[in-house]
Order: C-alpha cells, then sequence, then structure tokens
C-alpha cells in the first residue's frame, strides 16, 4: 500500500514543553490507524500538523506528497476531512442549516447534504434545531461536517467522546463503512479495548513519543505479554489440573472451581494439547490475548503522564 500521510520526525514545542517528540508515521490509501494515548499524549498536535494549522518544529508532515501549511496546502487540505475532539454548533440553526454553511466553506456542491445527513441518521432531524439534538445526534452531524465533499483522507479526534455505547457503536459502524469504501483514516481515542477491531494498525501515543506502531499481532509479537487462561473446573480439582499444566502456567487467582493462569503466547500449543488431554476434568476454558489496554499499560509502566 503507498503512504498518502506521512509524518517524518516530526517535533511540535510550545515553549518548553513538547506536545509531540519525533514521531515518524505514515497512513496509506484505504488504511485505517488509531492513535491511541491518555489525555495530553499529543494526539491532537499530530492531526493539527497533518491539518496545516501549526507549523512542526522540526520534522515534515507530507500529505500526497504536499505540505498541508505550504504554498499548495489549500488544494491537498480539501482531500482531507476533520472531526475535532468538541464541537460547538450554533444551537438556533436546523442540522441542513449548518451542513449547508460548512459546504459553503469547503466550496462543495450544497446537493450531497441530504445524502450526507441520511448517511449519519439524521434525515429526520435535519430541520430541527441543533439546540435541541441529544450529544450523539450533534456528533453525527459533526460527523457528517467532516464527509462533506467526499475526503479520500479523515481525521476523527476522538469521535466517541462523552458518547453513550449505542452512540458509539453507531461511530464505529459509519467508521467501518467508510474503511469499506476505501477512505483512509486516522482515529485518535482513549477508549483503548474498543477500537482495536475497527482499526488496521495502532499508534500508541505517550506524552509526545510514538511507543510503538503496528497490527495487534506485531504489538503482541513485540511486547510478549502472557496469555490470560480461565478454567472451571470440578469441586477439589484444581490442584490436579495445575499439576498437569505447571511446567509453564503460572497460577494468578484460585478458587474452588476456578483457576486464573498466565501463559506465555509461545506455550500456547503446549496448553491446548494439555488442555485436550484434560478433557474430563475442565468444564469451560477461556484463553484471552492480552489486549490494547494490556499492552500500554505494559509499554508505559513506570512513566508518569
Ligand atoms: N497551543 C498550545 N500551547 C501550549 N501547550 C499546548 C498547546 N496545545 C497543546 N498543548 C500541550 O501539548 C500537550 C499535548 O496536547 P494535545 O492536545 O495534543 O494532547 P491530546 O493527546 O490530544 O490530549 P486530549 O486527549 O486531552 O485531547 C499537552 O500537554 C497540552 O497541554
Amino acid at each position: 500500500m503507498s503512504a498518502i500521510v506521512t509524518l517524518d520526525h516530526l517535533t511540535k514545542r510550545y515553549g518548553r514543553l513538547t506536545a509531540l517528540d519525533d514521531a515518524t508515521l505514515s497512513l496509506s490509501a484505504g488504511e485505517t490507524v488509531a492513535l491511541v494515548g491518555h489525555n495530553g499524549a499529543g494526539k491532537t498536535t499530530l492531526m493539527k500538523l497533518i491539518l496545516g494549522v501549526i507549523r512542526p518544529s522540526a520534522g515534515r508532515v507530507r500529505i500526497l506528497g504536499e505540505d498541508p501549511a505550504g504554498r499548495h496546502g489549500a488544494q491537498v487540505r480539501r482531500r482531507l476531512g476533520f472531526l475535532p475532539e468538541s464541537v460547538a454548533f450554533h444551537g438556533a440553526m436546523t442540522g441542513s442549516e449548518l451542513l449547508a454553511f460548512y459546504a459553503r466553506l469547503k466550496r462543495a456542491p450544497l446537493a450531497a447534504n441530504a445524502g450526507l445527513l441520511r448517511r449519519v441518521g439524521l434525515a429526520e432531524a435535519a430541520g430541527r434545531r441543533v439546540g435541541t439534538y441529544s450529544k450523539g445526534m450533534r456528533q453525527r452531524l459533526a460527523l457528517a461536517q467532516a464527509l462533506i465533499g467526499a475526503p479520500g483522507i479523515l481525521l476523527l479526534d476522538e469521535p466517541t467522546s462523552g458518547l453513550d455505547p449505542d452512540s458509539r457503536r453507531e461511530v464505529y459502524q459509519t467508521i467501518d463503512r467508510l474503511r469499506g469504501e476505501g477512505v483512509s483514516i486516522l482515529v485518535s481515542t482513549h477508549a483503548l479495548a474498543e477500537v482495536e477491531p475497527h482499526v488496521d494498525r495502532v499508534a500508541l501515543v505517550h506524552r509526545g513519543r510514538l511507543l510503538a506502531v503496528g497490527d495487534m499481532a506485531e504489538l503482541r509479537r513485540r511486547v510478549q505479554l502472557p496469555l490470560r487462561v480461565r478454567l472451571k473446573v470440578p469441586f477439589c480439582t484444581t490442584g490436579r489440573v495445575l499439576e498437569r499444566l505447571s511446567g509453564y502456567a503460572e497460577p494468578l487467582a484460585r478458587s474452588e472451581r476456578h483457576l486464573e493462569l498466565a501463559v506465555a503466547a509461545a506455550d500456547r500449543a503446549a496448553l491446548i494439547h494439555d488442555l485436550d488431554r484434560l478433557r474430563d476434568l475442565v468444564e469451560e476454558v477461556e484463553i484471552q490475548s492480552p489486549g490494547l489496554d494490556a499492552l500500554y499499560r505494559h509499554l508505559t509502566a513506570g512513566e508518569s503522564r
């Protein structure tokens, strides 16, 4: 896949504070990358540098080979859609009036707006004042705004923040549809566990530094965290089961009928083989690979925010 956005040793300083420190990252055509990190990690700074609204202290940004803050920046910025972290719409305007306002700013055809409102599920509410919208509806309107002009590259800055579970699911459904259409997406979030199934790669950012970038399999290989194994066994058999797995399984918790174990990823095959031999004793098995939140915790362990 060819890179359409490249960040090359990008640094942004605000006085003595380094908000982004030597970040190198690319977004390929049709790829979705999650930018994951705590408050103040540098996610918004990175997006603003891509948008060309702030200039790097060092390093460079290229979008389709162009500098977004340079002479031909305006042209290349038209290919971008941006959903800011917090959106304040004028409550007295209706959804369709607001979208028309943004479409004029972007010099995009107004005729596409009805389709955009339908796409984010606001067709029915399009004629209502935005002041009467729920937070989820306002976020969907913001997403429609980002989609004006059918941009090939989308920057979504914490699109699910402050939304209830249904609204979050709707946002992810929209992201999945856009991925299916080949839109390249950079999405920032703190919601580690949630974003994992919706992206191709993850960039973990902490205190301005990109700690790791890769797909989940690469990150897991790199960090080598153990699998978590939960077993349900008949009364008074935990000892026998543990004995059989003792060569490689480390007990983390134990009760009369339950065992929780840590097993190195390299021992997965041995574990499955032994569980098969213990099938008369093991009533339930759950094997869990480390999730994004565990990887993030591990990589940032010992560092303060
Ligand atoms: N204009 C600015 N002037 C000074 N410091 C800034 C400015 N913008 C951001 N910062 C600082 O840079 C750091 C990174 O901020 P940034 O907004 O990029 O983080 P973030 O990961 O998006 O956080 P959040 O999840 O809270 O939005 C923070 O310490 C922030 O206070």
